[in-house]
């Protein structure tokens, strides 16, 4: 579904990502690690179309999409999970999916029909509540929520595009273990349904349990991407990044 060539990003001397090169399979959760500054962020941003790298290319469901902007990737389905500051933290629950389901619909936004009275985004905003695990939650204020559901409505906007292969960037950082372990059940229920997921994430744990492959860089190159039970095993890996945090995660 994606694959990822020889990817370079310099910023001055450095290069970030210094011909990185994964794929990832359509119906996997693939998670990609490594130790801080390995380049992780930097490869989701020229993934995503936030950064453009200085070579390399990205082909997405066949297509070359290296030099398309990040509008023309969601369209095709290539989607970044939101950041927290981009949700509507003054609206509801419901109202933020609402207004990411009418942004996200094919053609001009209706905008002179009242967003709260158009009947198929309310439907499809509530299909995405129930599946993001905030269906109680709907009448909240956005910027009343914990910071776990937070991330869960951040989630469900980033559903609301209908991706086919969704990147999200350390869905558990700050995160408690009641929270960590909501958004872990929320992916699994997200890889059970069928969709692609590219992860990047520090959380051994949940690494291990969700993932189908996992890729790891190093100083912005991969050096493994292989099943989680190779990258346990794997000498190099052990070496550069995993052997204490994979005995604490066994
Ligand atoms: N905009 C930028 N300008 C200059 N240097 C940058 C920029 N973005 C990232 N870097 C540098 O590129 C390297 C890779 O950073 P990146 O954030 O991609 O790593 P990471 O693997 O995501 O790290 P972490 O796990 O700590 O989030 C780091 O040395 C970082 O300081």
């Amino acid at each position: 579904m994606l694959e990822v060539k020889q990817l370079v990003k310099r910023f001055g001397a450095l290069a970030a990502t210094d011909g990185a090169s994964f794929d990832v399979r359509p119906g996997e959760l693939h998670a990609l690690i490594g130790p801080n500054g390995a380049g992780k962020t930097t490869l989701i941003h020229q993934i995503s179309g936030a950064l453009q790298p200085d070579a390399g290319a990205i082909v997405f469901n066949g297509q070359d999409v290296t030099r398309q902007g990040m509008a023309r990737r969601v369209q095709a389905g290539l989607v970044r999970s939101f950041q927290i500051t981009s949700l509507f933290k003054p609206c509801t629950v419901r109202d933020n999916l609402v207004l990411a389901v009418l942004a996200r619909r094919e053609g001009a936004p209706s905008w002179w029909r009242s967003a709260r009275a158009d009947a198929a985004a309310h439907e499809q905003a509530e299909s995405l509540l129930a599946r993001v695990g905030l269906a109680g939650q709907a009448h909240r204020i956005a910027g009343e929520l914990a910071h776990g559901e937070q991330r869960q409505l951040e989630v469900g906007l980033a559903l609301a595009a209908r991706p086919r292969l969704l990147l999200l960037d350390e869905p558990l950082a700050g995160m408690g273990p009641d929270e960590s372990a909501r958004m872990v059940e929320l992916l699994q229920a997200l890889k059970d349904e069928g969709l692609t997921l590219l992860l990047v994430e520090h959380d051994m744990d949940a690494v291990f349990r969700l993932a189908d492959r996992i890729s790891t860089l190093v100083c912005g190159r991969v050096i493994a991407s292989d099943s989680p039970a190779a990258i346990r095993e794997h000498p190099e890996v052990r070496r550069a990044y995993l052997g204490d945090e994979l005995e604490a995660a066994r």
